[in-house]
């Protein structure tokens, strides 16, 4: 029996890089979460402690920022890319590098009416993510979101599922569903409008989730995906991971009032969580593409 060293990567994570361009009067804010990992020759570093191939994550770090004022950020894809083949084909001992970038929103503050030039309010709970990987097998790039909180009021059933000695759940043809959504999708090419393209996809996800007449959660993830896929032929696979934030209709008889579906209790524990991945059935092959580092992305 021998004691081995496996898998083993190693880089800065959630570095807070938030860059702001100023150049005219109505400025532009990024605001990101940028984790690097590198993977490659380090076996000696975590072996004897010898750290001639150990790029630092300090200098990571400092690349990360250098690269927001040099490459800027027209989109958290391409400054994934930027970073990642950087440490690949200019830091030599460096086989392959994974970028997870989260981007948190901002909107124009509205005074008077009128948008403000340097002002914003935080957006939502929706978090834009970007994973980068680059290494020997390709240029890897997945983007997606996670904690877009869906909820539609009617047009969600679930019944017909299958019952035992402990199924108490009542059957139903009008529900609340309401989910904390997580999508990733990956893409096939790197030569892809970043920013048109994700405002596409998350649109038709909502449009799905709104228009489907559900009979589970599982089958609006399965839209959600297939319409992606139908939409964008350089998507290769798209994974879904749903919370079904549960509402519970509030028994209001004991106050001899009615509740036709009225007055609810937001559940927030337990929850089942639906998750799915739809793909072509000739996707090309993933690579490293979904081996996480930080795993925020
Ligand atoms: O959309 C749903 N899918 C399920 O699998 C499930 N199970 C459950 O109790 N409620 C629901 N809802």
């Amino acid at each position: 029996m021998a004691i081995i060293l496996g898998d083993h990567q190693y880089g800065k994570a959630e570095n807070r890089v938030v860059r702001i361009y100023r150049d005219a009067k109505r400025h532009e804010i990024r605001d990101l979460n940028v984790s690097t990992a590198l993977r490659g020759p380090f076996d000696p570093a975590y072996l004897s402690g010898d750290q001639t191939n150990v790029l630092p994550t300090d200098t990571q770090k400092n690349t990360a920022f250098a690269f927001a004022k040099s490459k800027g950020v027209e989109s958290i894809e391409d400054f994934g890319l930027d970073l990642a083949r950087h440490f690949v084909h200019d830091v030599a001992p460096v086989e392959g590098a994974r970028i997870e970038v989260e981007e948190y929103a901002w909107e124009r503050a509205v005074v008077d009416g009128v948008e403000h030039d340097h002002t914003w309010l935080r957006k939502g709970q929706e978090i834009r993510t970007a994973a980068v990987t680059v290494d020997a097998t390709g240029e890897h790039v997945i983007g997606g979101f996670k904690n877009l909180v869906l909820l539609k009021s009617t047009g969600s059933e679930f019944a017909g599922f299958l019952s035992d000695e402990y199924t108490t759940l009542q059957e139903t043809h009008d529900r609340v569903m309401a989910t904390s959504l997580v999508a990733q999708w990956r893409f096939t090419s790197v030569e892809v409008d970043w920013e048109k393209i994700y405002a596409g996809i998350k649109q038709i996800m909502v449009r799905e989730f709104a228009t489907l007449q559900s009979l589970a959660l599982q089958q609006t993830l399965w839209h959600m995906g297939r319409s992606v896929l139908e939409a964008y032929p350089f998507v290769a696979e798209v994974r879904l991971k749903a919370p079904n934030k549960h509402h519970f209709a509030v028994d209001l008889s004991p106050f001899e009032l009615e509740n036709p579906g009225e007055v609810f209790i937001a559940a927030d524990r337990p929850y089942g969580l639906i998750e799915a991945t739809v793909l072509r059935d000739d996707a090309p092959d993933a690579g490293d593409a979904w081996r996480i580092s930080a795993g925020l992305a």
